[in-house]
């Protein structure tokens, strides 16, 4: 049996007796070849705490990406927060232009990022500190600015909350001393959290079925990306569209998310991989736009402060593991990943070279 087997045993249970693939179709537009696929770990936050701190550890390793149930936030500050998001996407769209074009806050419709990317979606996307909430929240929501802010106020501190729990858990799962070294960078006044909205309208596909399950003609709604900060938690409504692109013996395939709108999924960003000298991975996904239903998602991104300088936790470096990504600050890492496509790989441009991978070690020994 395989360590990933063992590991992920009351899960993997339900799902298949013996073995740790699902045989799905895949969404992807250029194959509808039935193809295995890896499952995505489910970790029970009610479980057992070591058990819990182990499984984390191990999806961050495997996957960078696990579904979290049992998570705590209660069910009305999530309903409050989709209900502001659907009202606010149900406006006439020269209301909701009043609040873009996205510089990159604010809302935008198609154009993602400044470099020439497209998907079939529109969304609002926020700094999560209060003041600058409250002063989006006037050309977001002039029906009443001040329900909108206290709505995206809470769901932001609790999933915040979440985070940090999630990074606390991660910390100590690794045996790193200062177990809250992570959750300080979202902890701190000046963190540069983000809190996302997206909404994938509902896309007709004349061709094919009418339930969006059974056509193989996809569109991409989000292209395919990993996060750049610490940890994205998101949450989406029940249509499914999001993908991770997991690698296996047989190459990389791309998992359908089965989409659970009780539970949040929990993405490894670029700098957590960093902090975690690639131990972690930071997961590569997309969001497909294939439904007749309209998709609902938000996400909180869990930033460092923008002067933040992020290196590889002392811990995370030794003799097996040396040393493979260069300090840089938030700020630095922000400006090269506006400066590029969505698909970039932004942090193999922080990779360390071989000299310096020498010269590191030697410093080490
Ligand atoms: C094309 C881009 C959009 C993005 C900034 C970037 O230049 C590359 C990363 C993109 C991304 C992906 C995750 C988040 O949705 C996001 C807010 C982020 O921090 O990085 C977006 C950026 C964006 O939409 O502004
Ligand atoms: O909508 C989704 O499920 C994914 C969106 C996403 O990856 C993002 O906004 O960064
Ligand atoms: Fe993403």
């Amino acid at each position: 049996m395989s360590n990933t087997l063992k590991l992920f045993l009351p899960f993997e249970l339900k799902l298949l007796p013996s073995l740790n693939k699902m045989v799905v179709s895949s969404l992807n537009p250029v194959s509808n070849d039935k193809i295995l696929h890896p499952s995505i770990p489910v970790i029970d936050m009610s479980w057992r705490r070591d058990l819990v701190l182990n499984l984390m550890v191990r999806a961050c390793e495997e996957f960078g990406f696990f579904k979290l149930i049992n998570h705590g936030v209660p069910k009305g500050i999530i309903a409050n927060m989709e209900n502001e998001g659907k009202e606010f996407f149900s406006l006439p769209i020269d209301e909701k232009k009043k609040a873009g074009p996205p510089n990159p806050l604010g809302y935008g419709i198609r154009n993602i990022g400044r470099n020439g990317d497209t998907g079939e979606l529109e969304y609002l996307l926020l700094h999560t500190n209060p003041n600058s909430i409250s002063q989006r929240a006037r050309s977001i929501c002039k029906k009443d600015p001040s329900k909108f802010s206290g709505v995206l106020d809470e769901y932001v501190d609790a999933v915040k909350r979440l985070a940090c729990e999630i990074l606390d858990m991660l910390g100590e799962g690794l045996g790193v001393k200062d177990k809250w070294a992570f959750s300080r960078l979202l902890r701190d006044k000046d963190s540069d959290s983000l809190i996302r909205m997206n909404h994938y309208p509902p896309y007709h596909n004349t061709a094919g079925s009418k339930d969006g399950k059974g056509s193989n003609n996809c569109r991409i709604g989000f292209g395919e990306h990993s996060d750049p900060q610490i940890i994205s938690v998101l949450r989406s409504n029940d249509v499914e569209g999001l993908q991770i692109l997991s690698s296996s013996t047989n190459g990389d395939v791309w998992v359908p998310v089965v989409p659970d709108p009780s539970a949040f999924f929990v993405n490894v960003g670029d700098t957590l991989e960093a902090l975690t000298n690639g131990r972690f991975i930071s997961v590569r996904h997309r969001a497909m736009a294939n439904s007749y239903t309209s998709r609902y998602s938000m996400i909180y991104f869990g930033a460092p402060p923008l002067h933040e300088w992020i290196s590889p936790l002392p811990e995370m470096i030794t003799p097996s593991t040396p040393r493979r990504y260069k300090s840089f600050t938030w700020a630095e890492y922000k400006k090269i990943m506006y400066s590029l496509r969505l698909s970039h790989n932004r942090l193999s441009l922080f990779q360390m070279d071989d000299d310096e991978e020498r010269t590191d070690m030697i410093s080490w020994l």
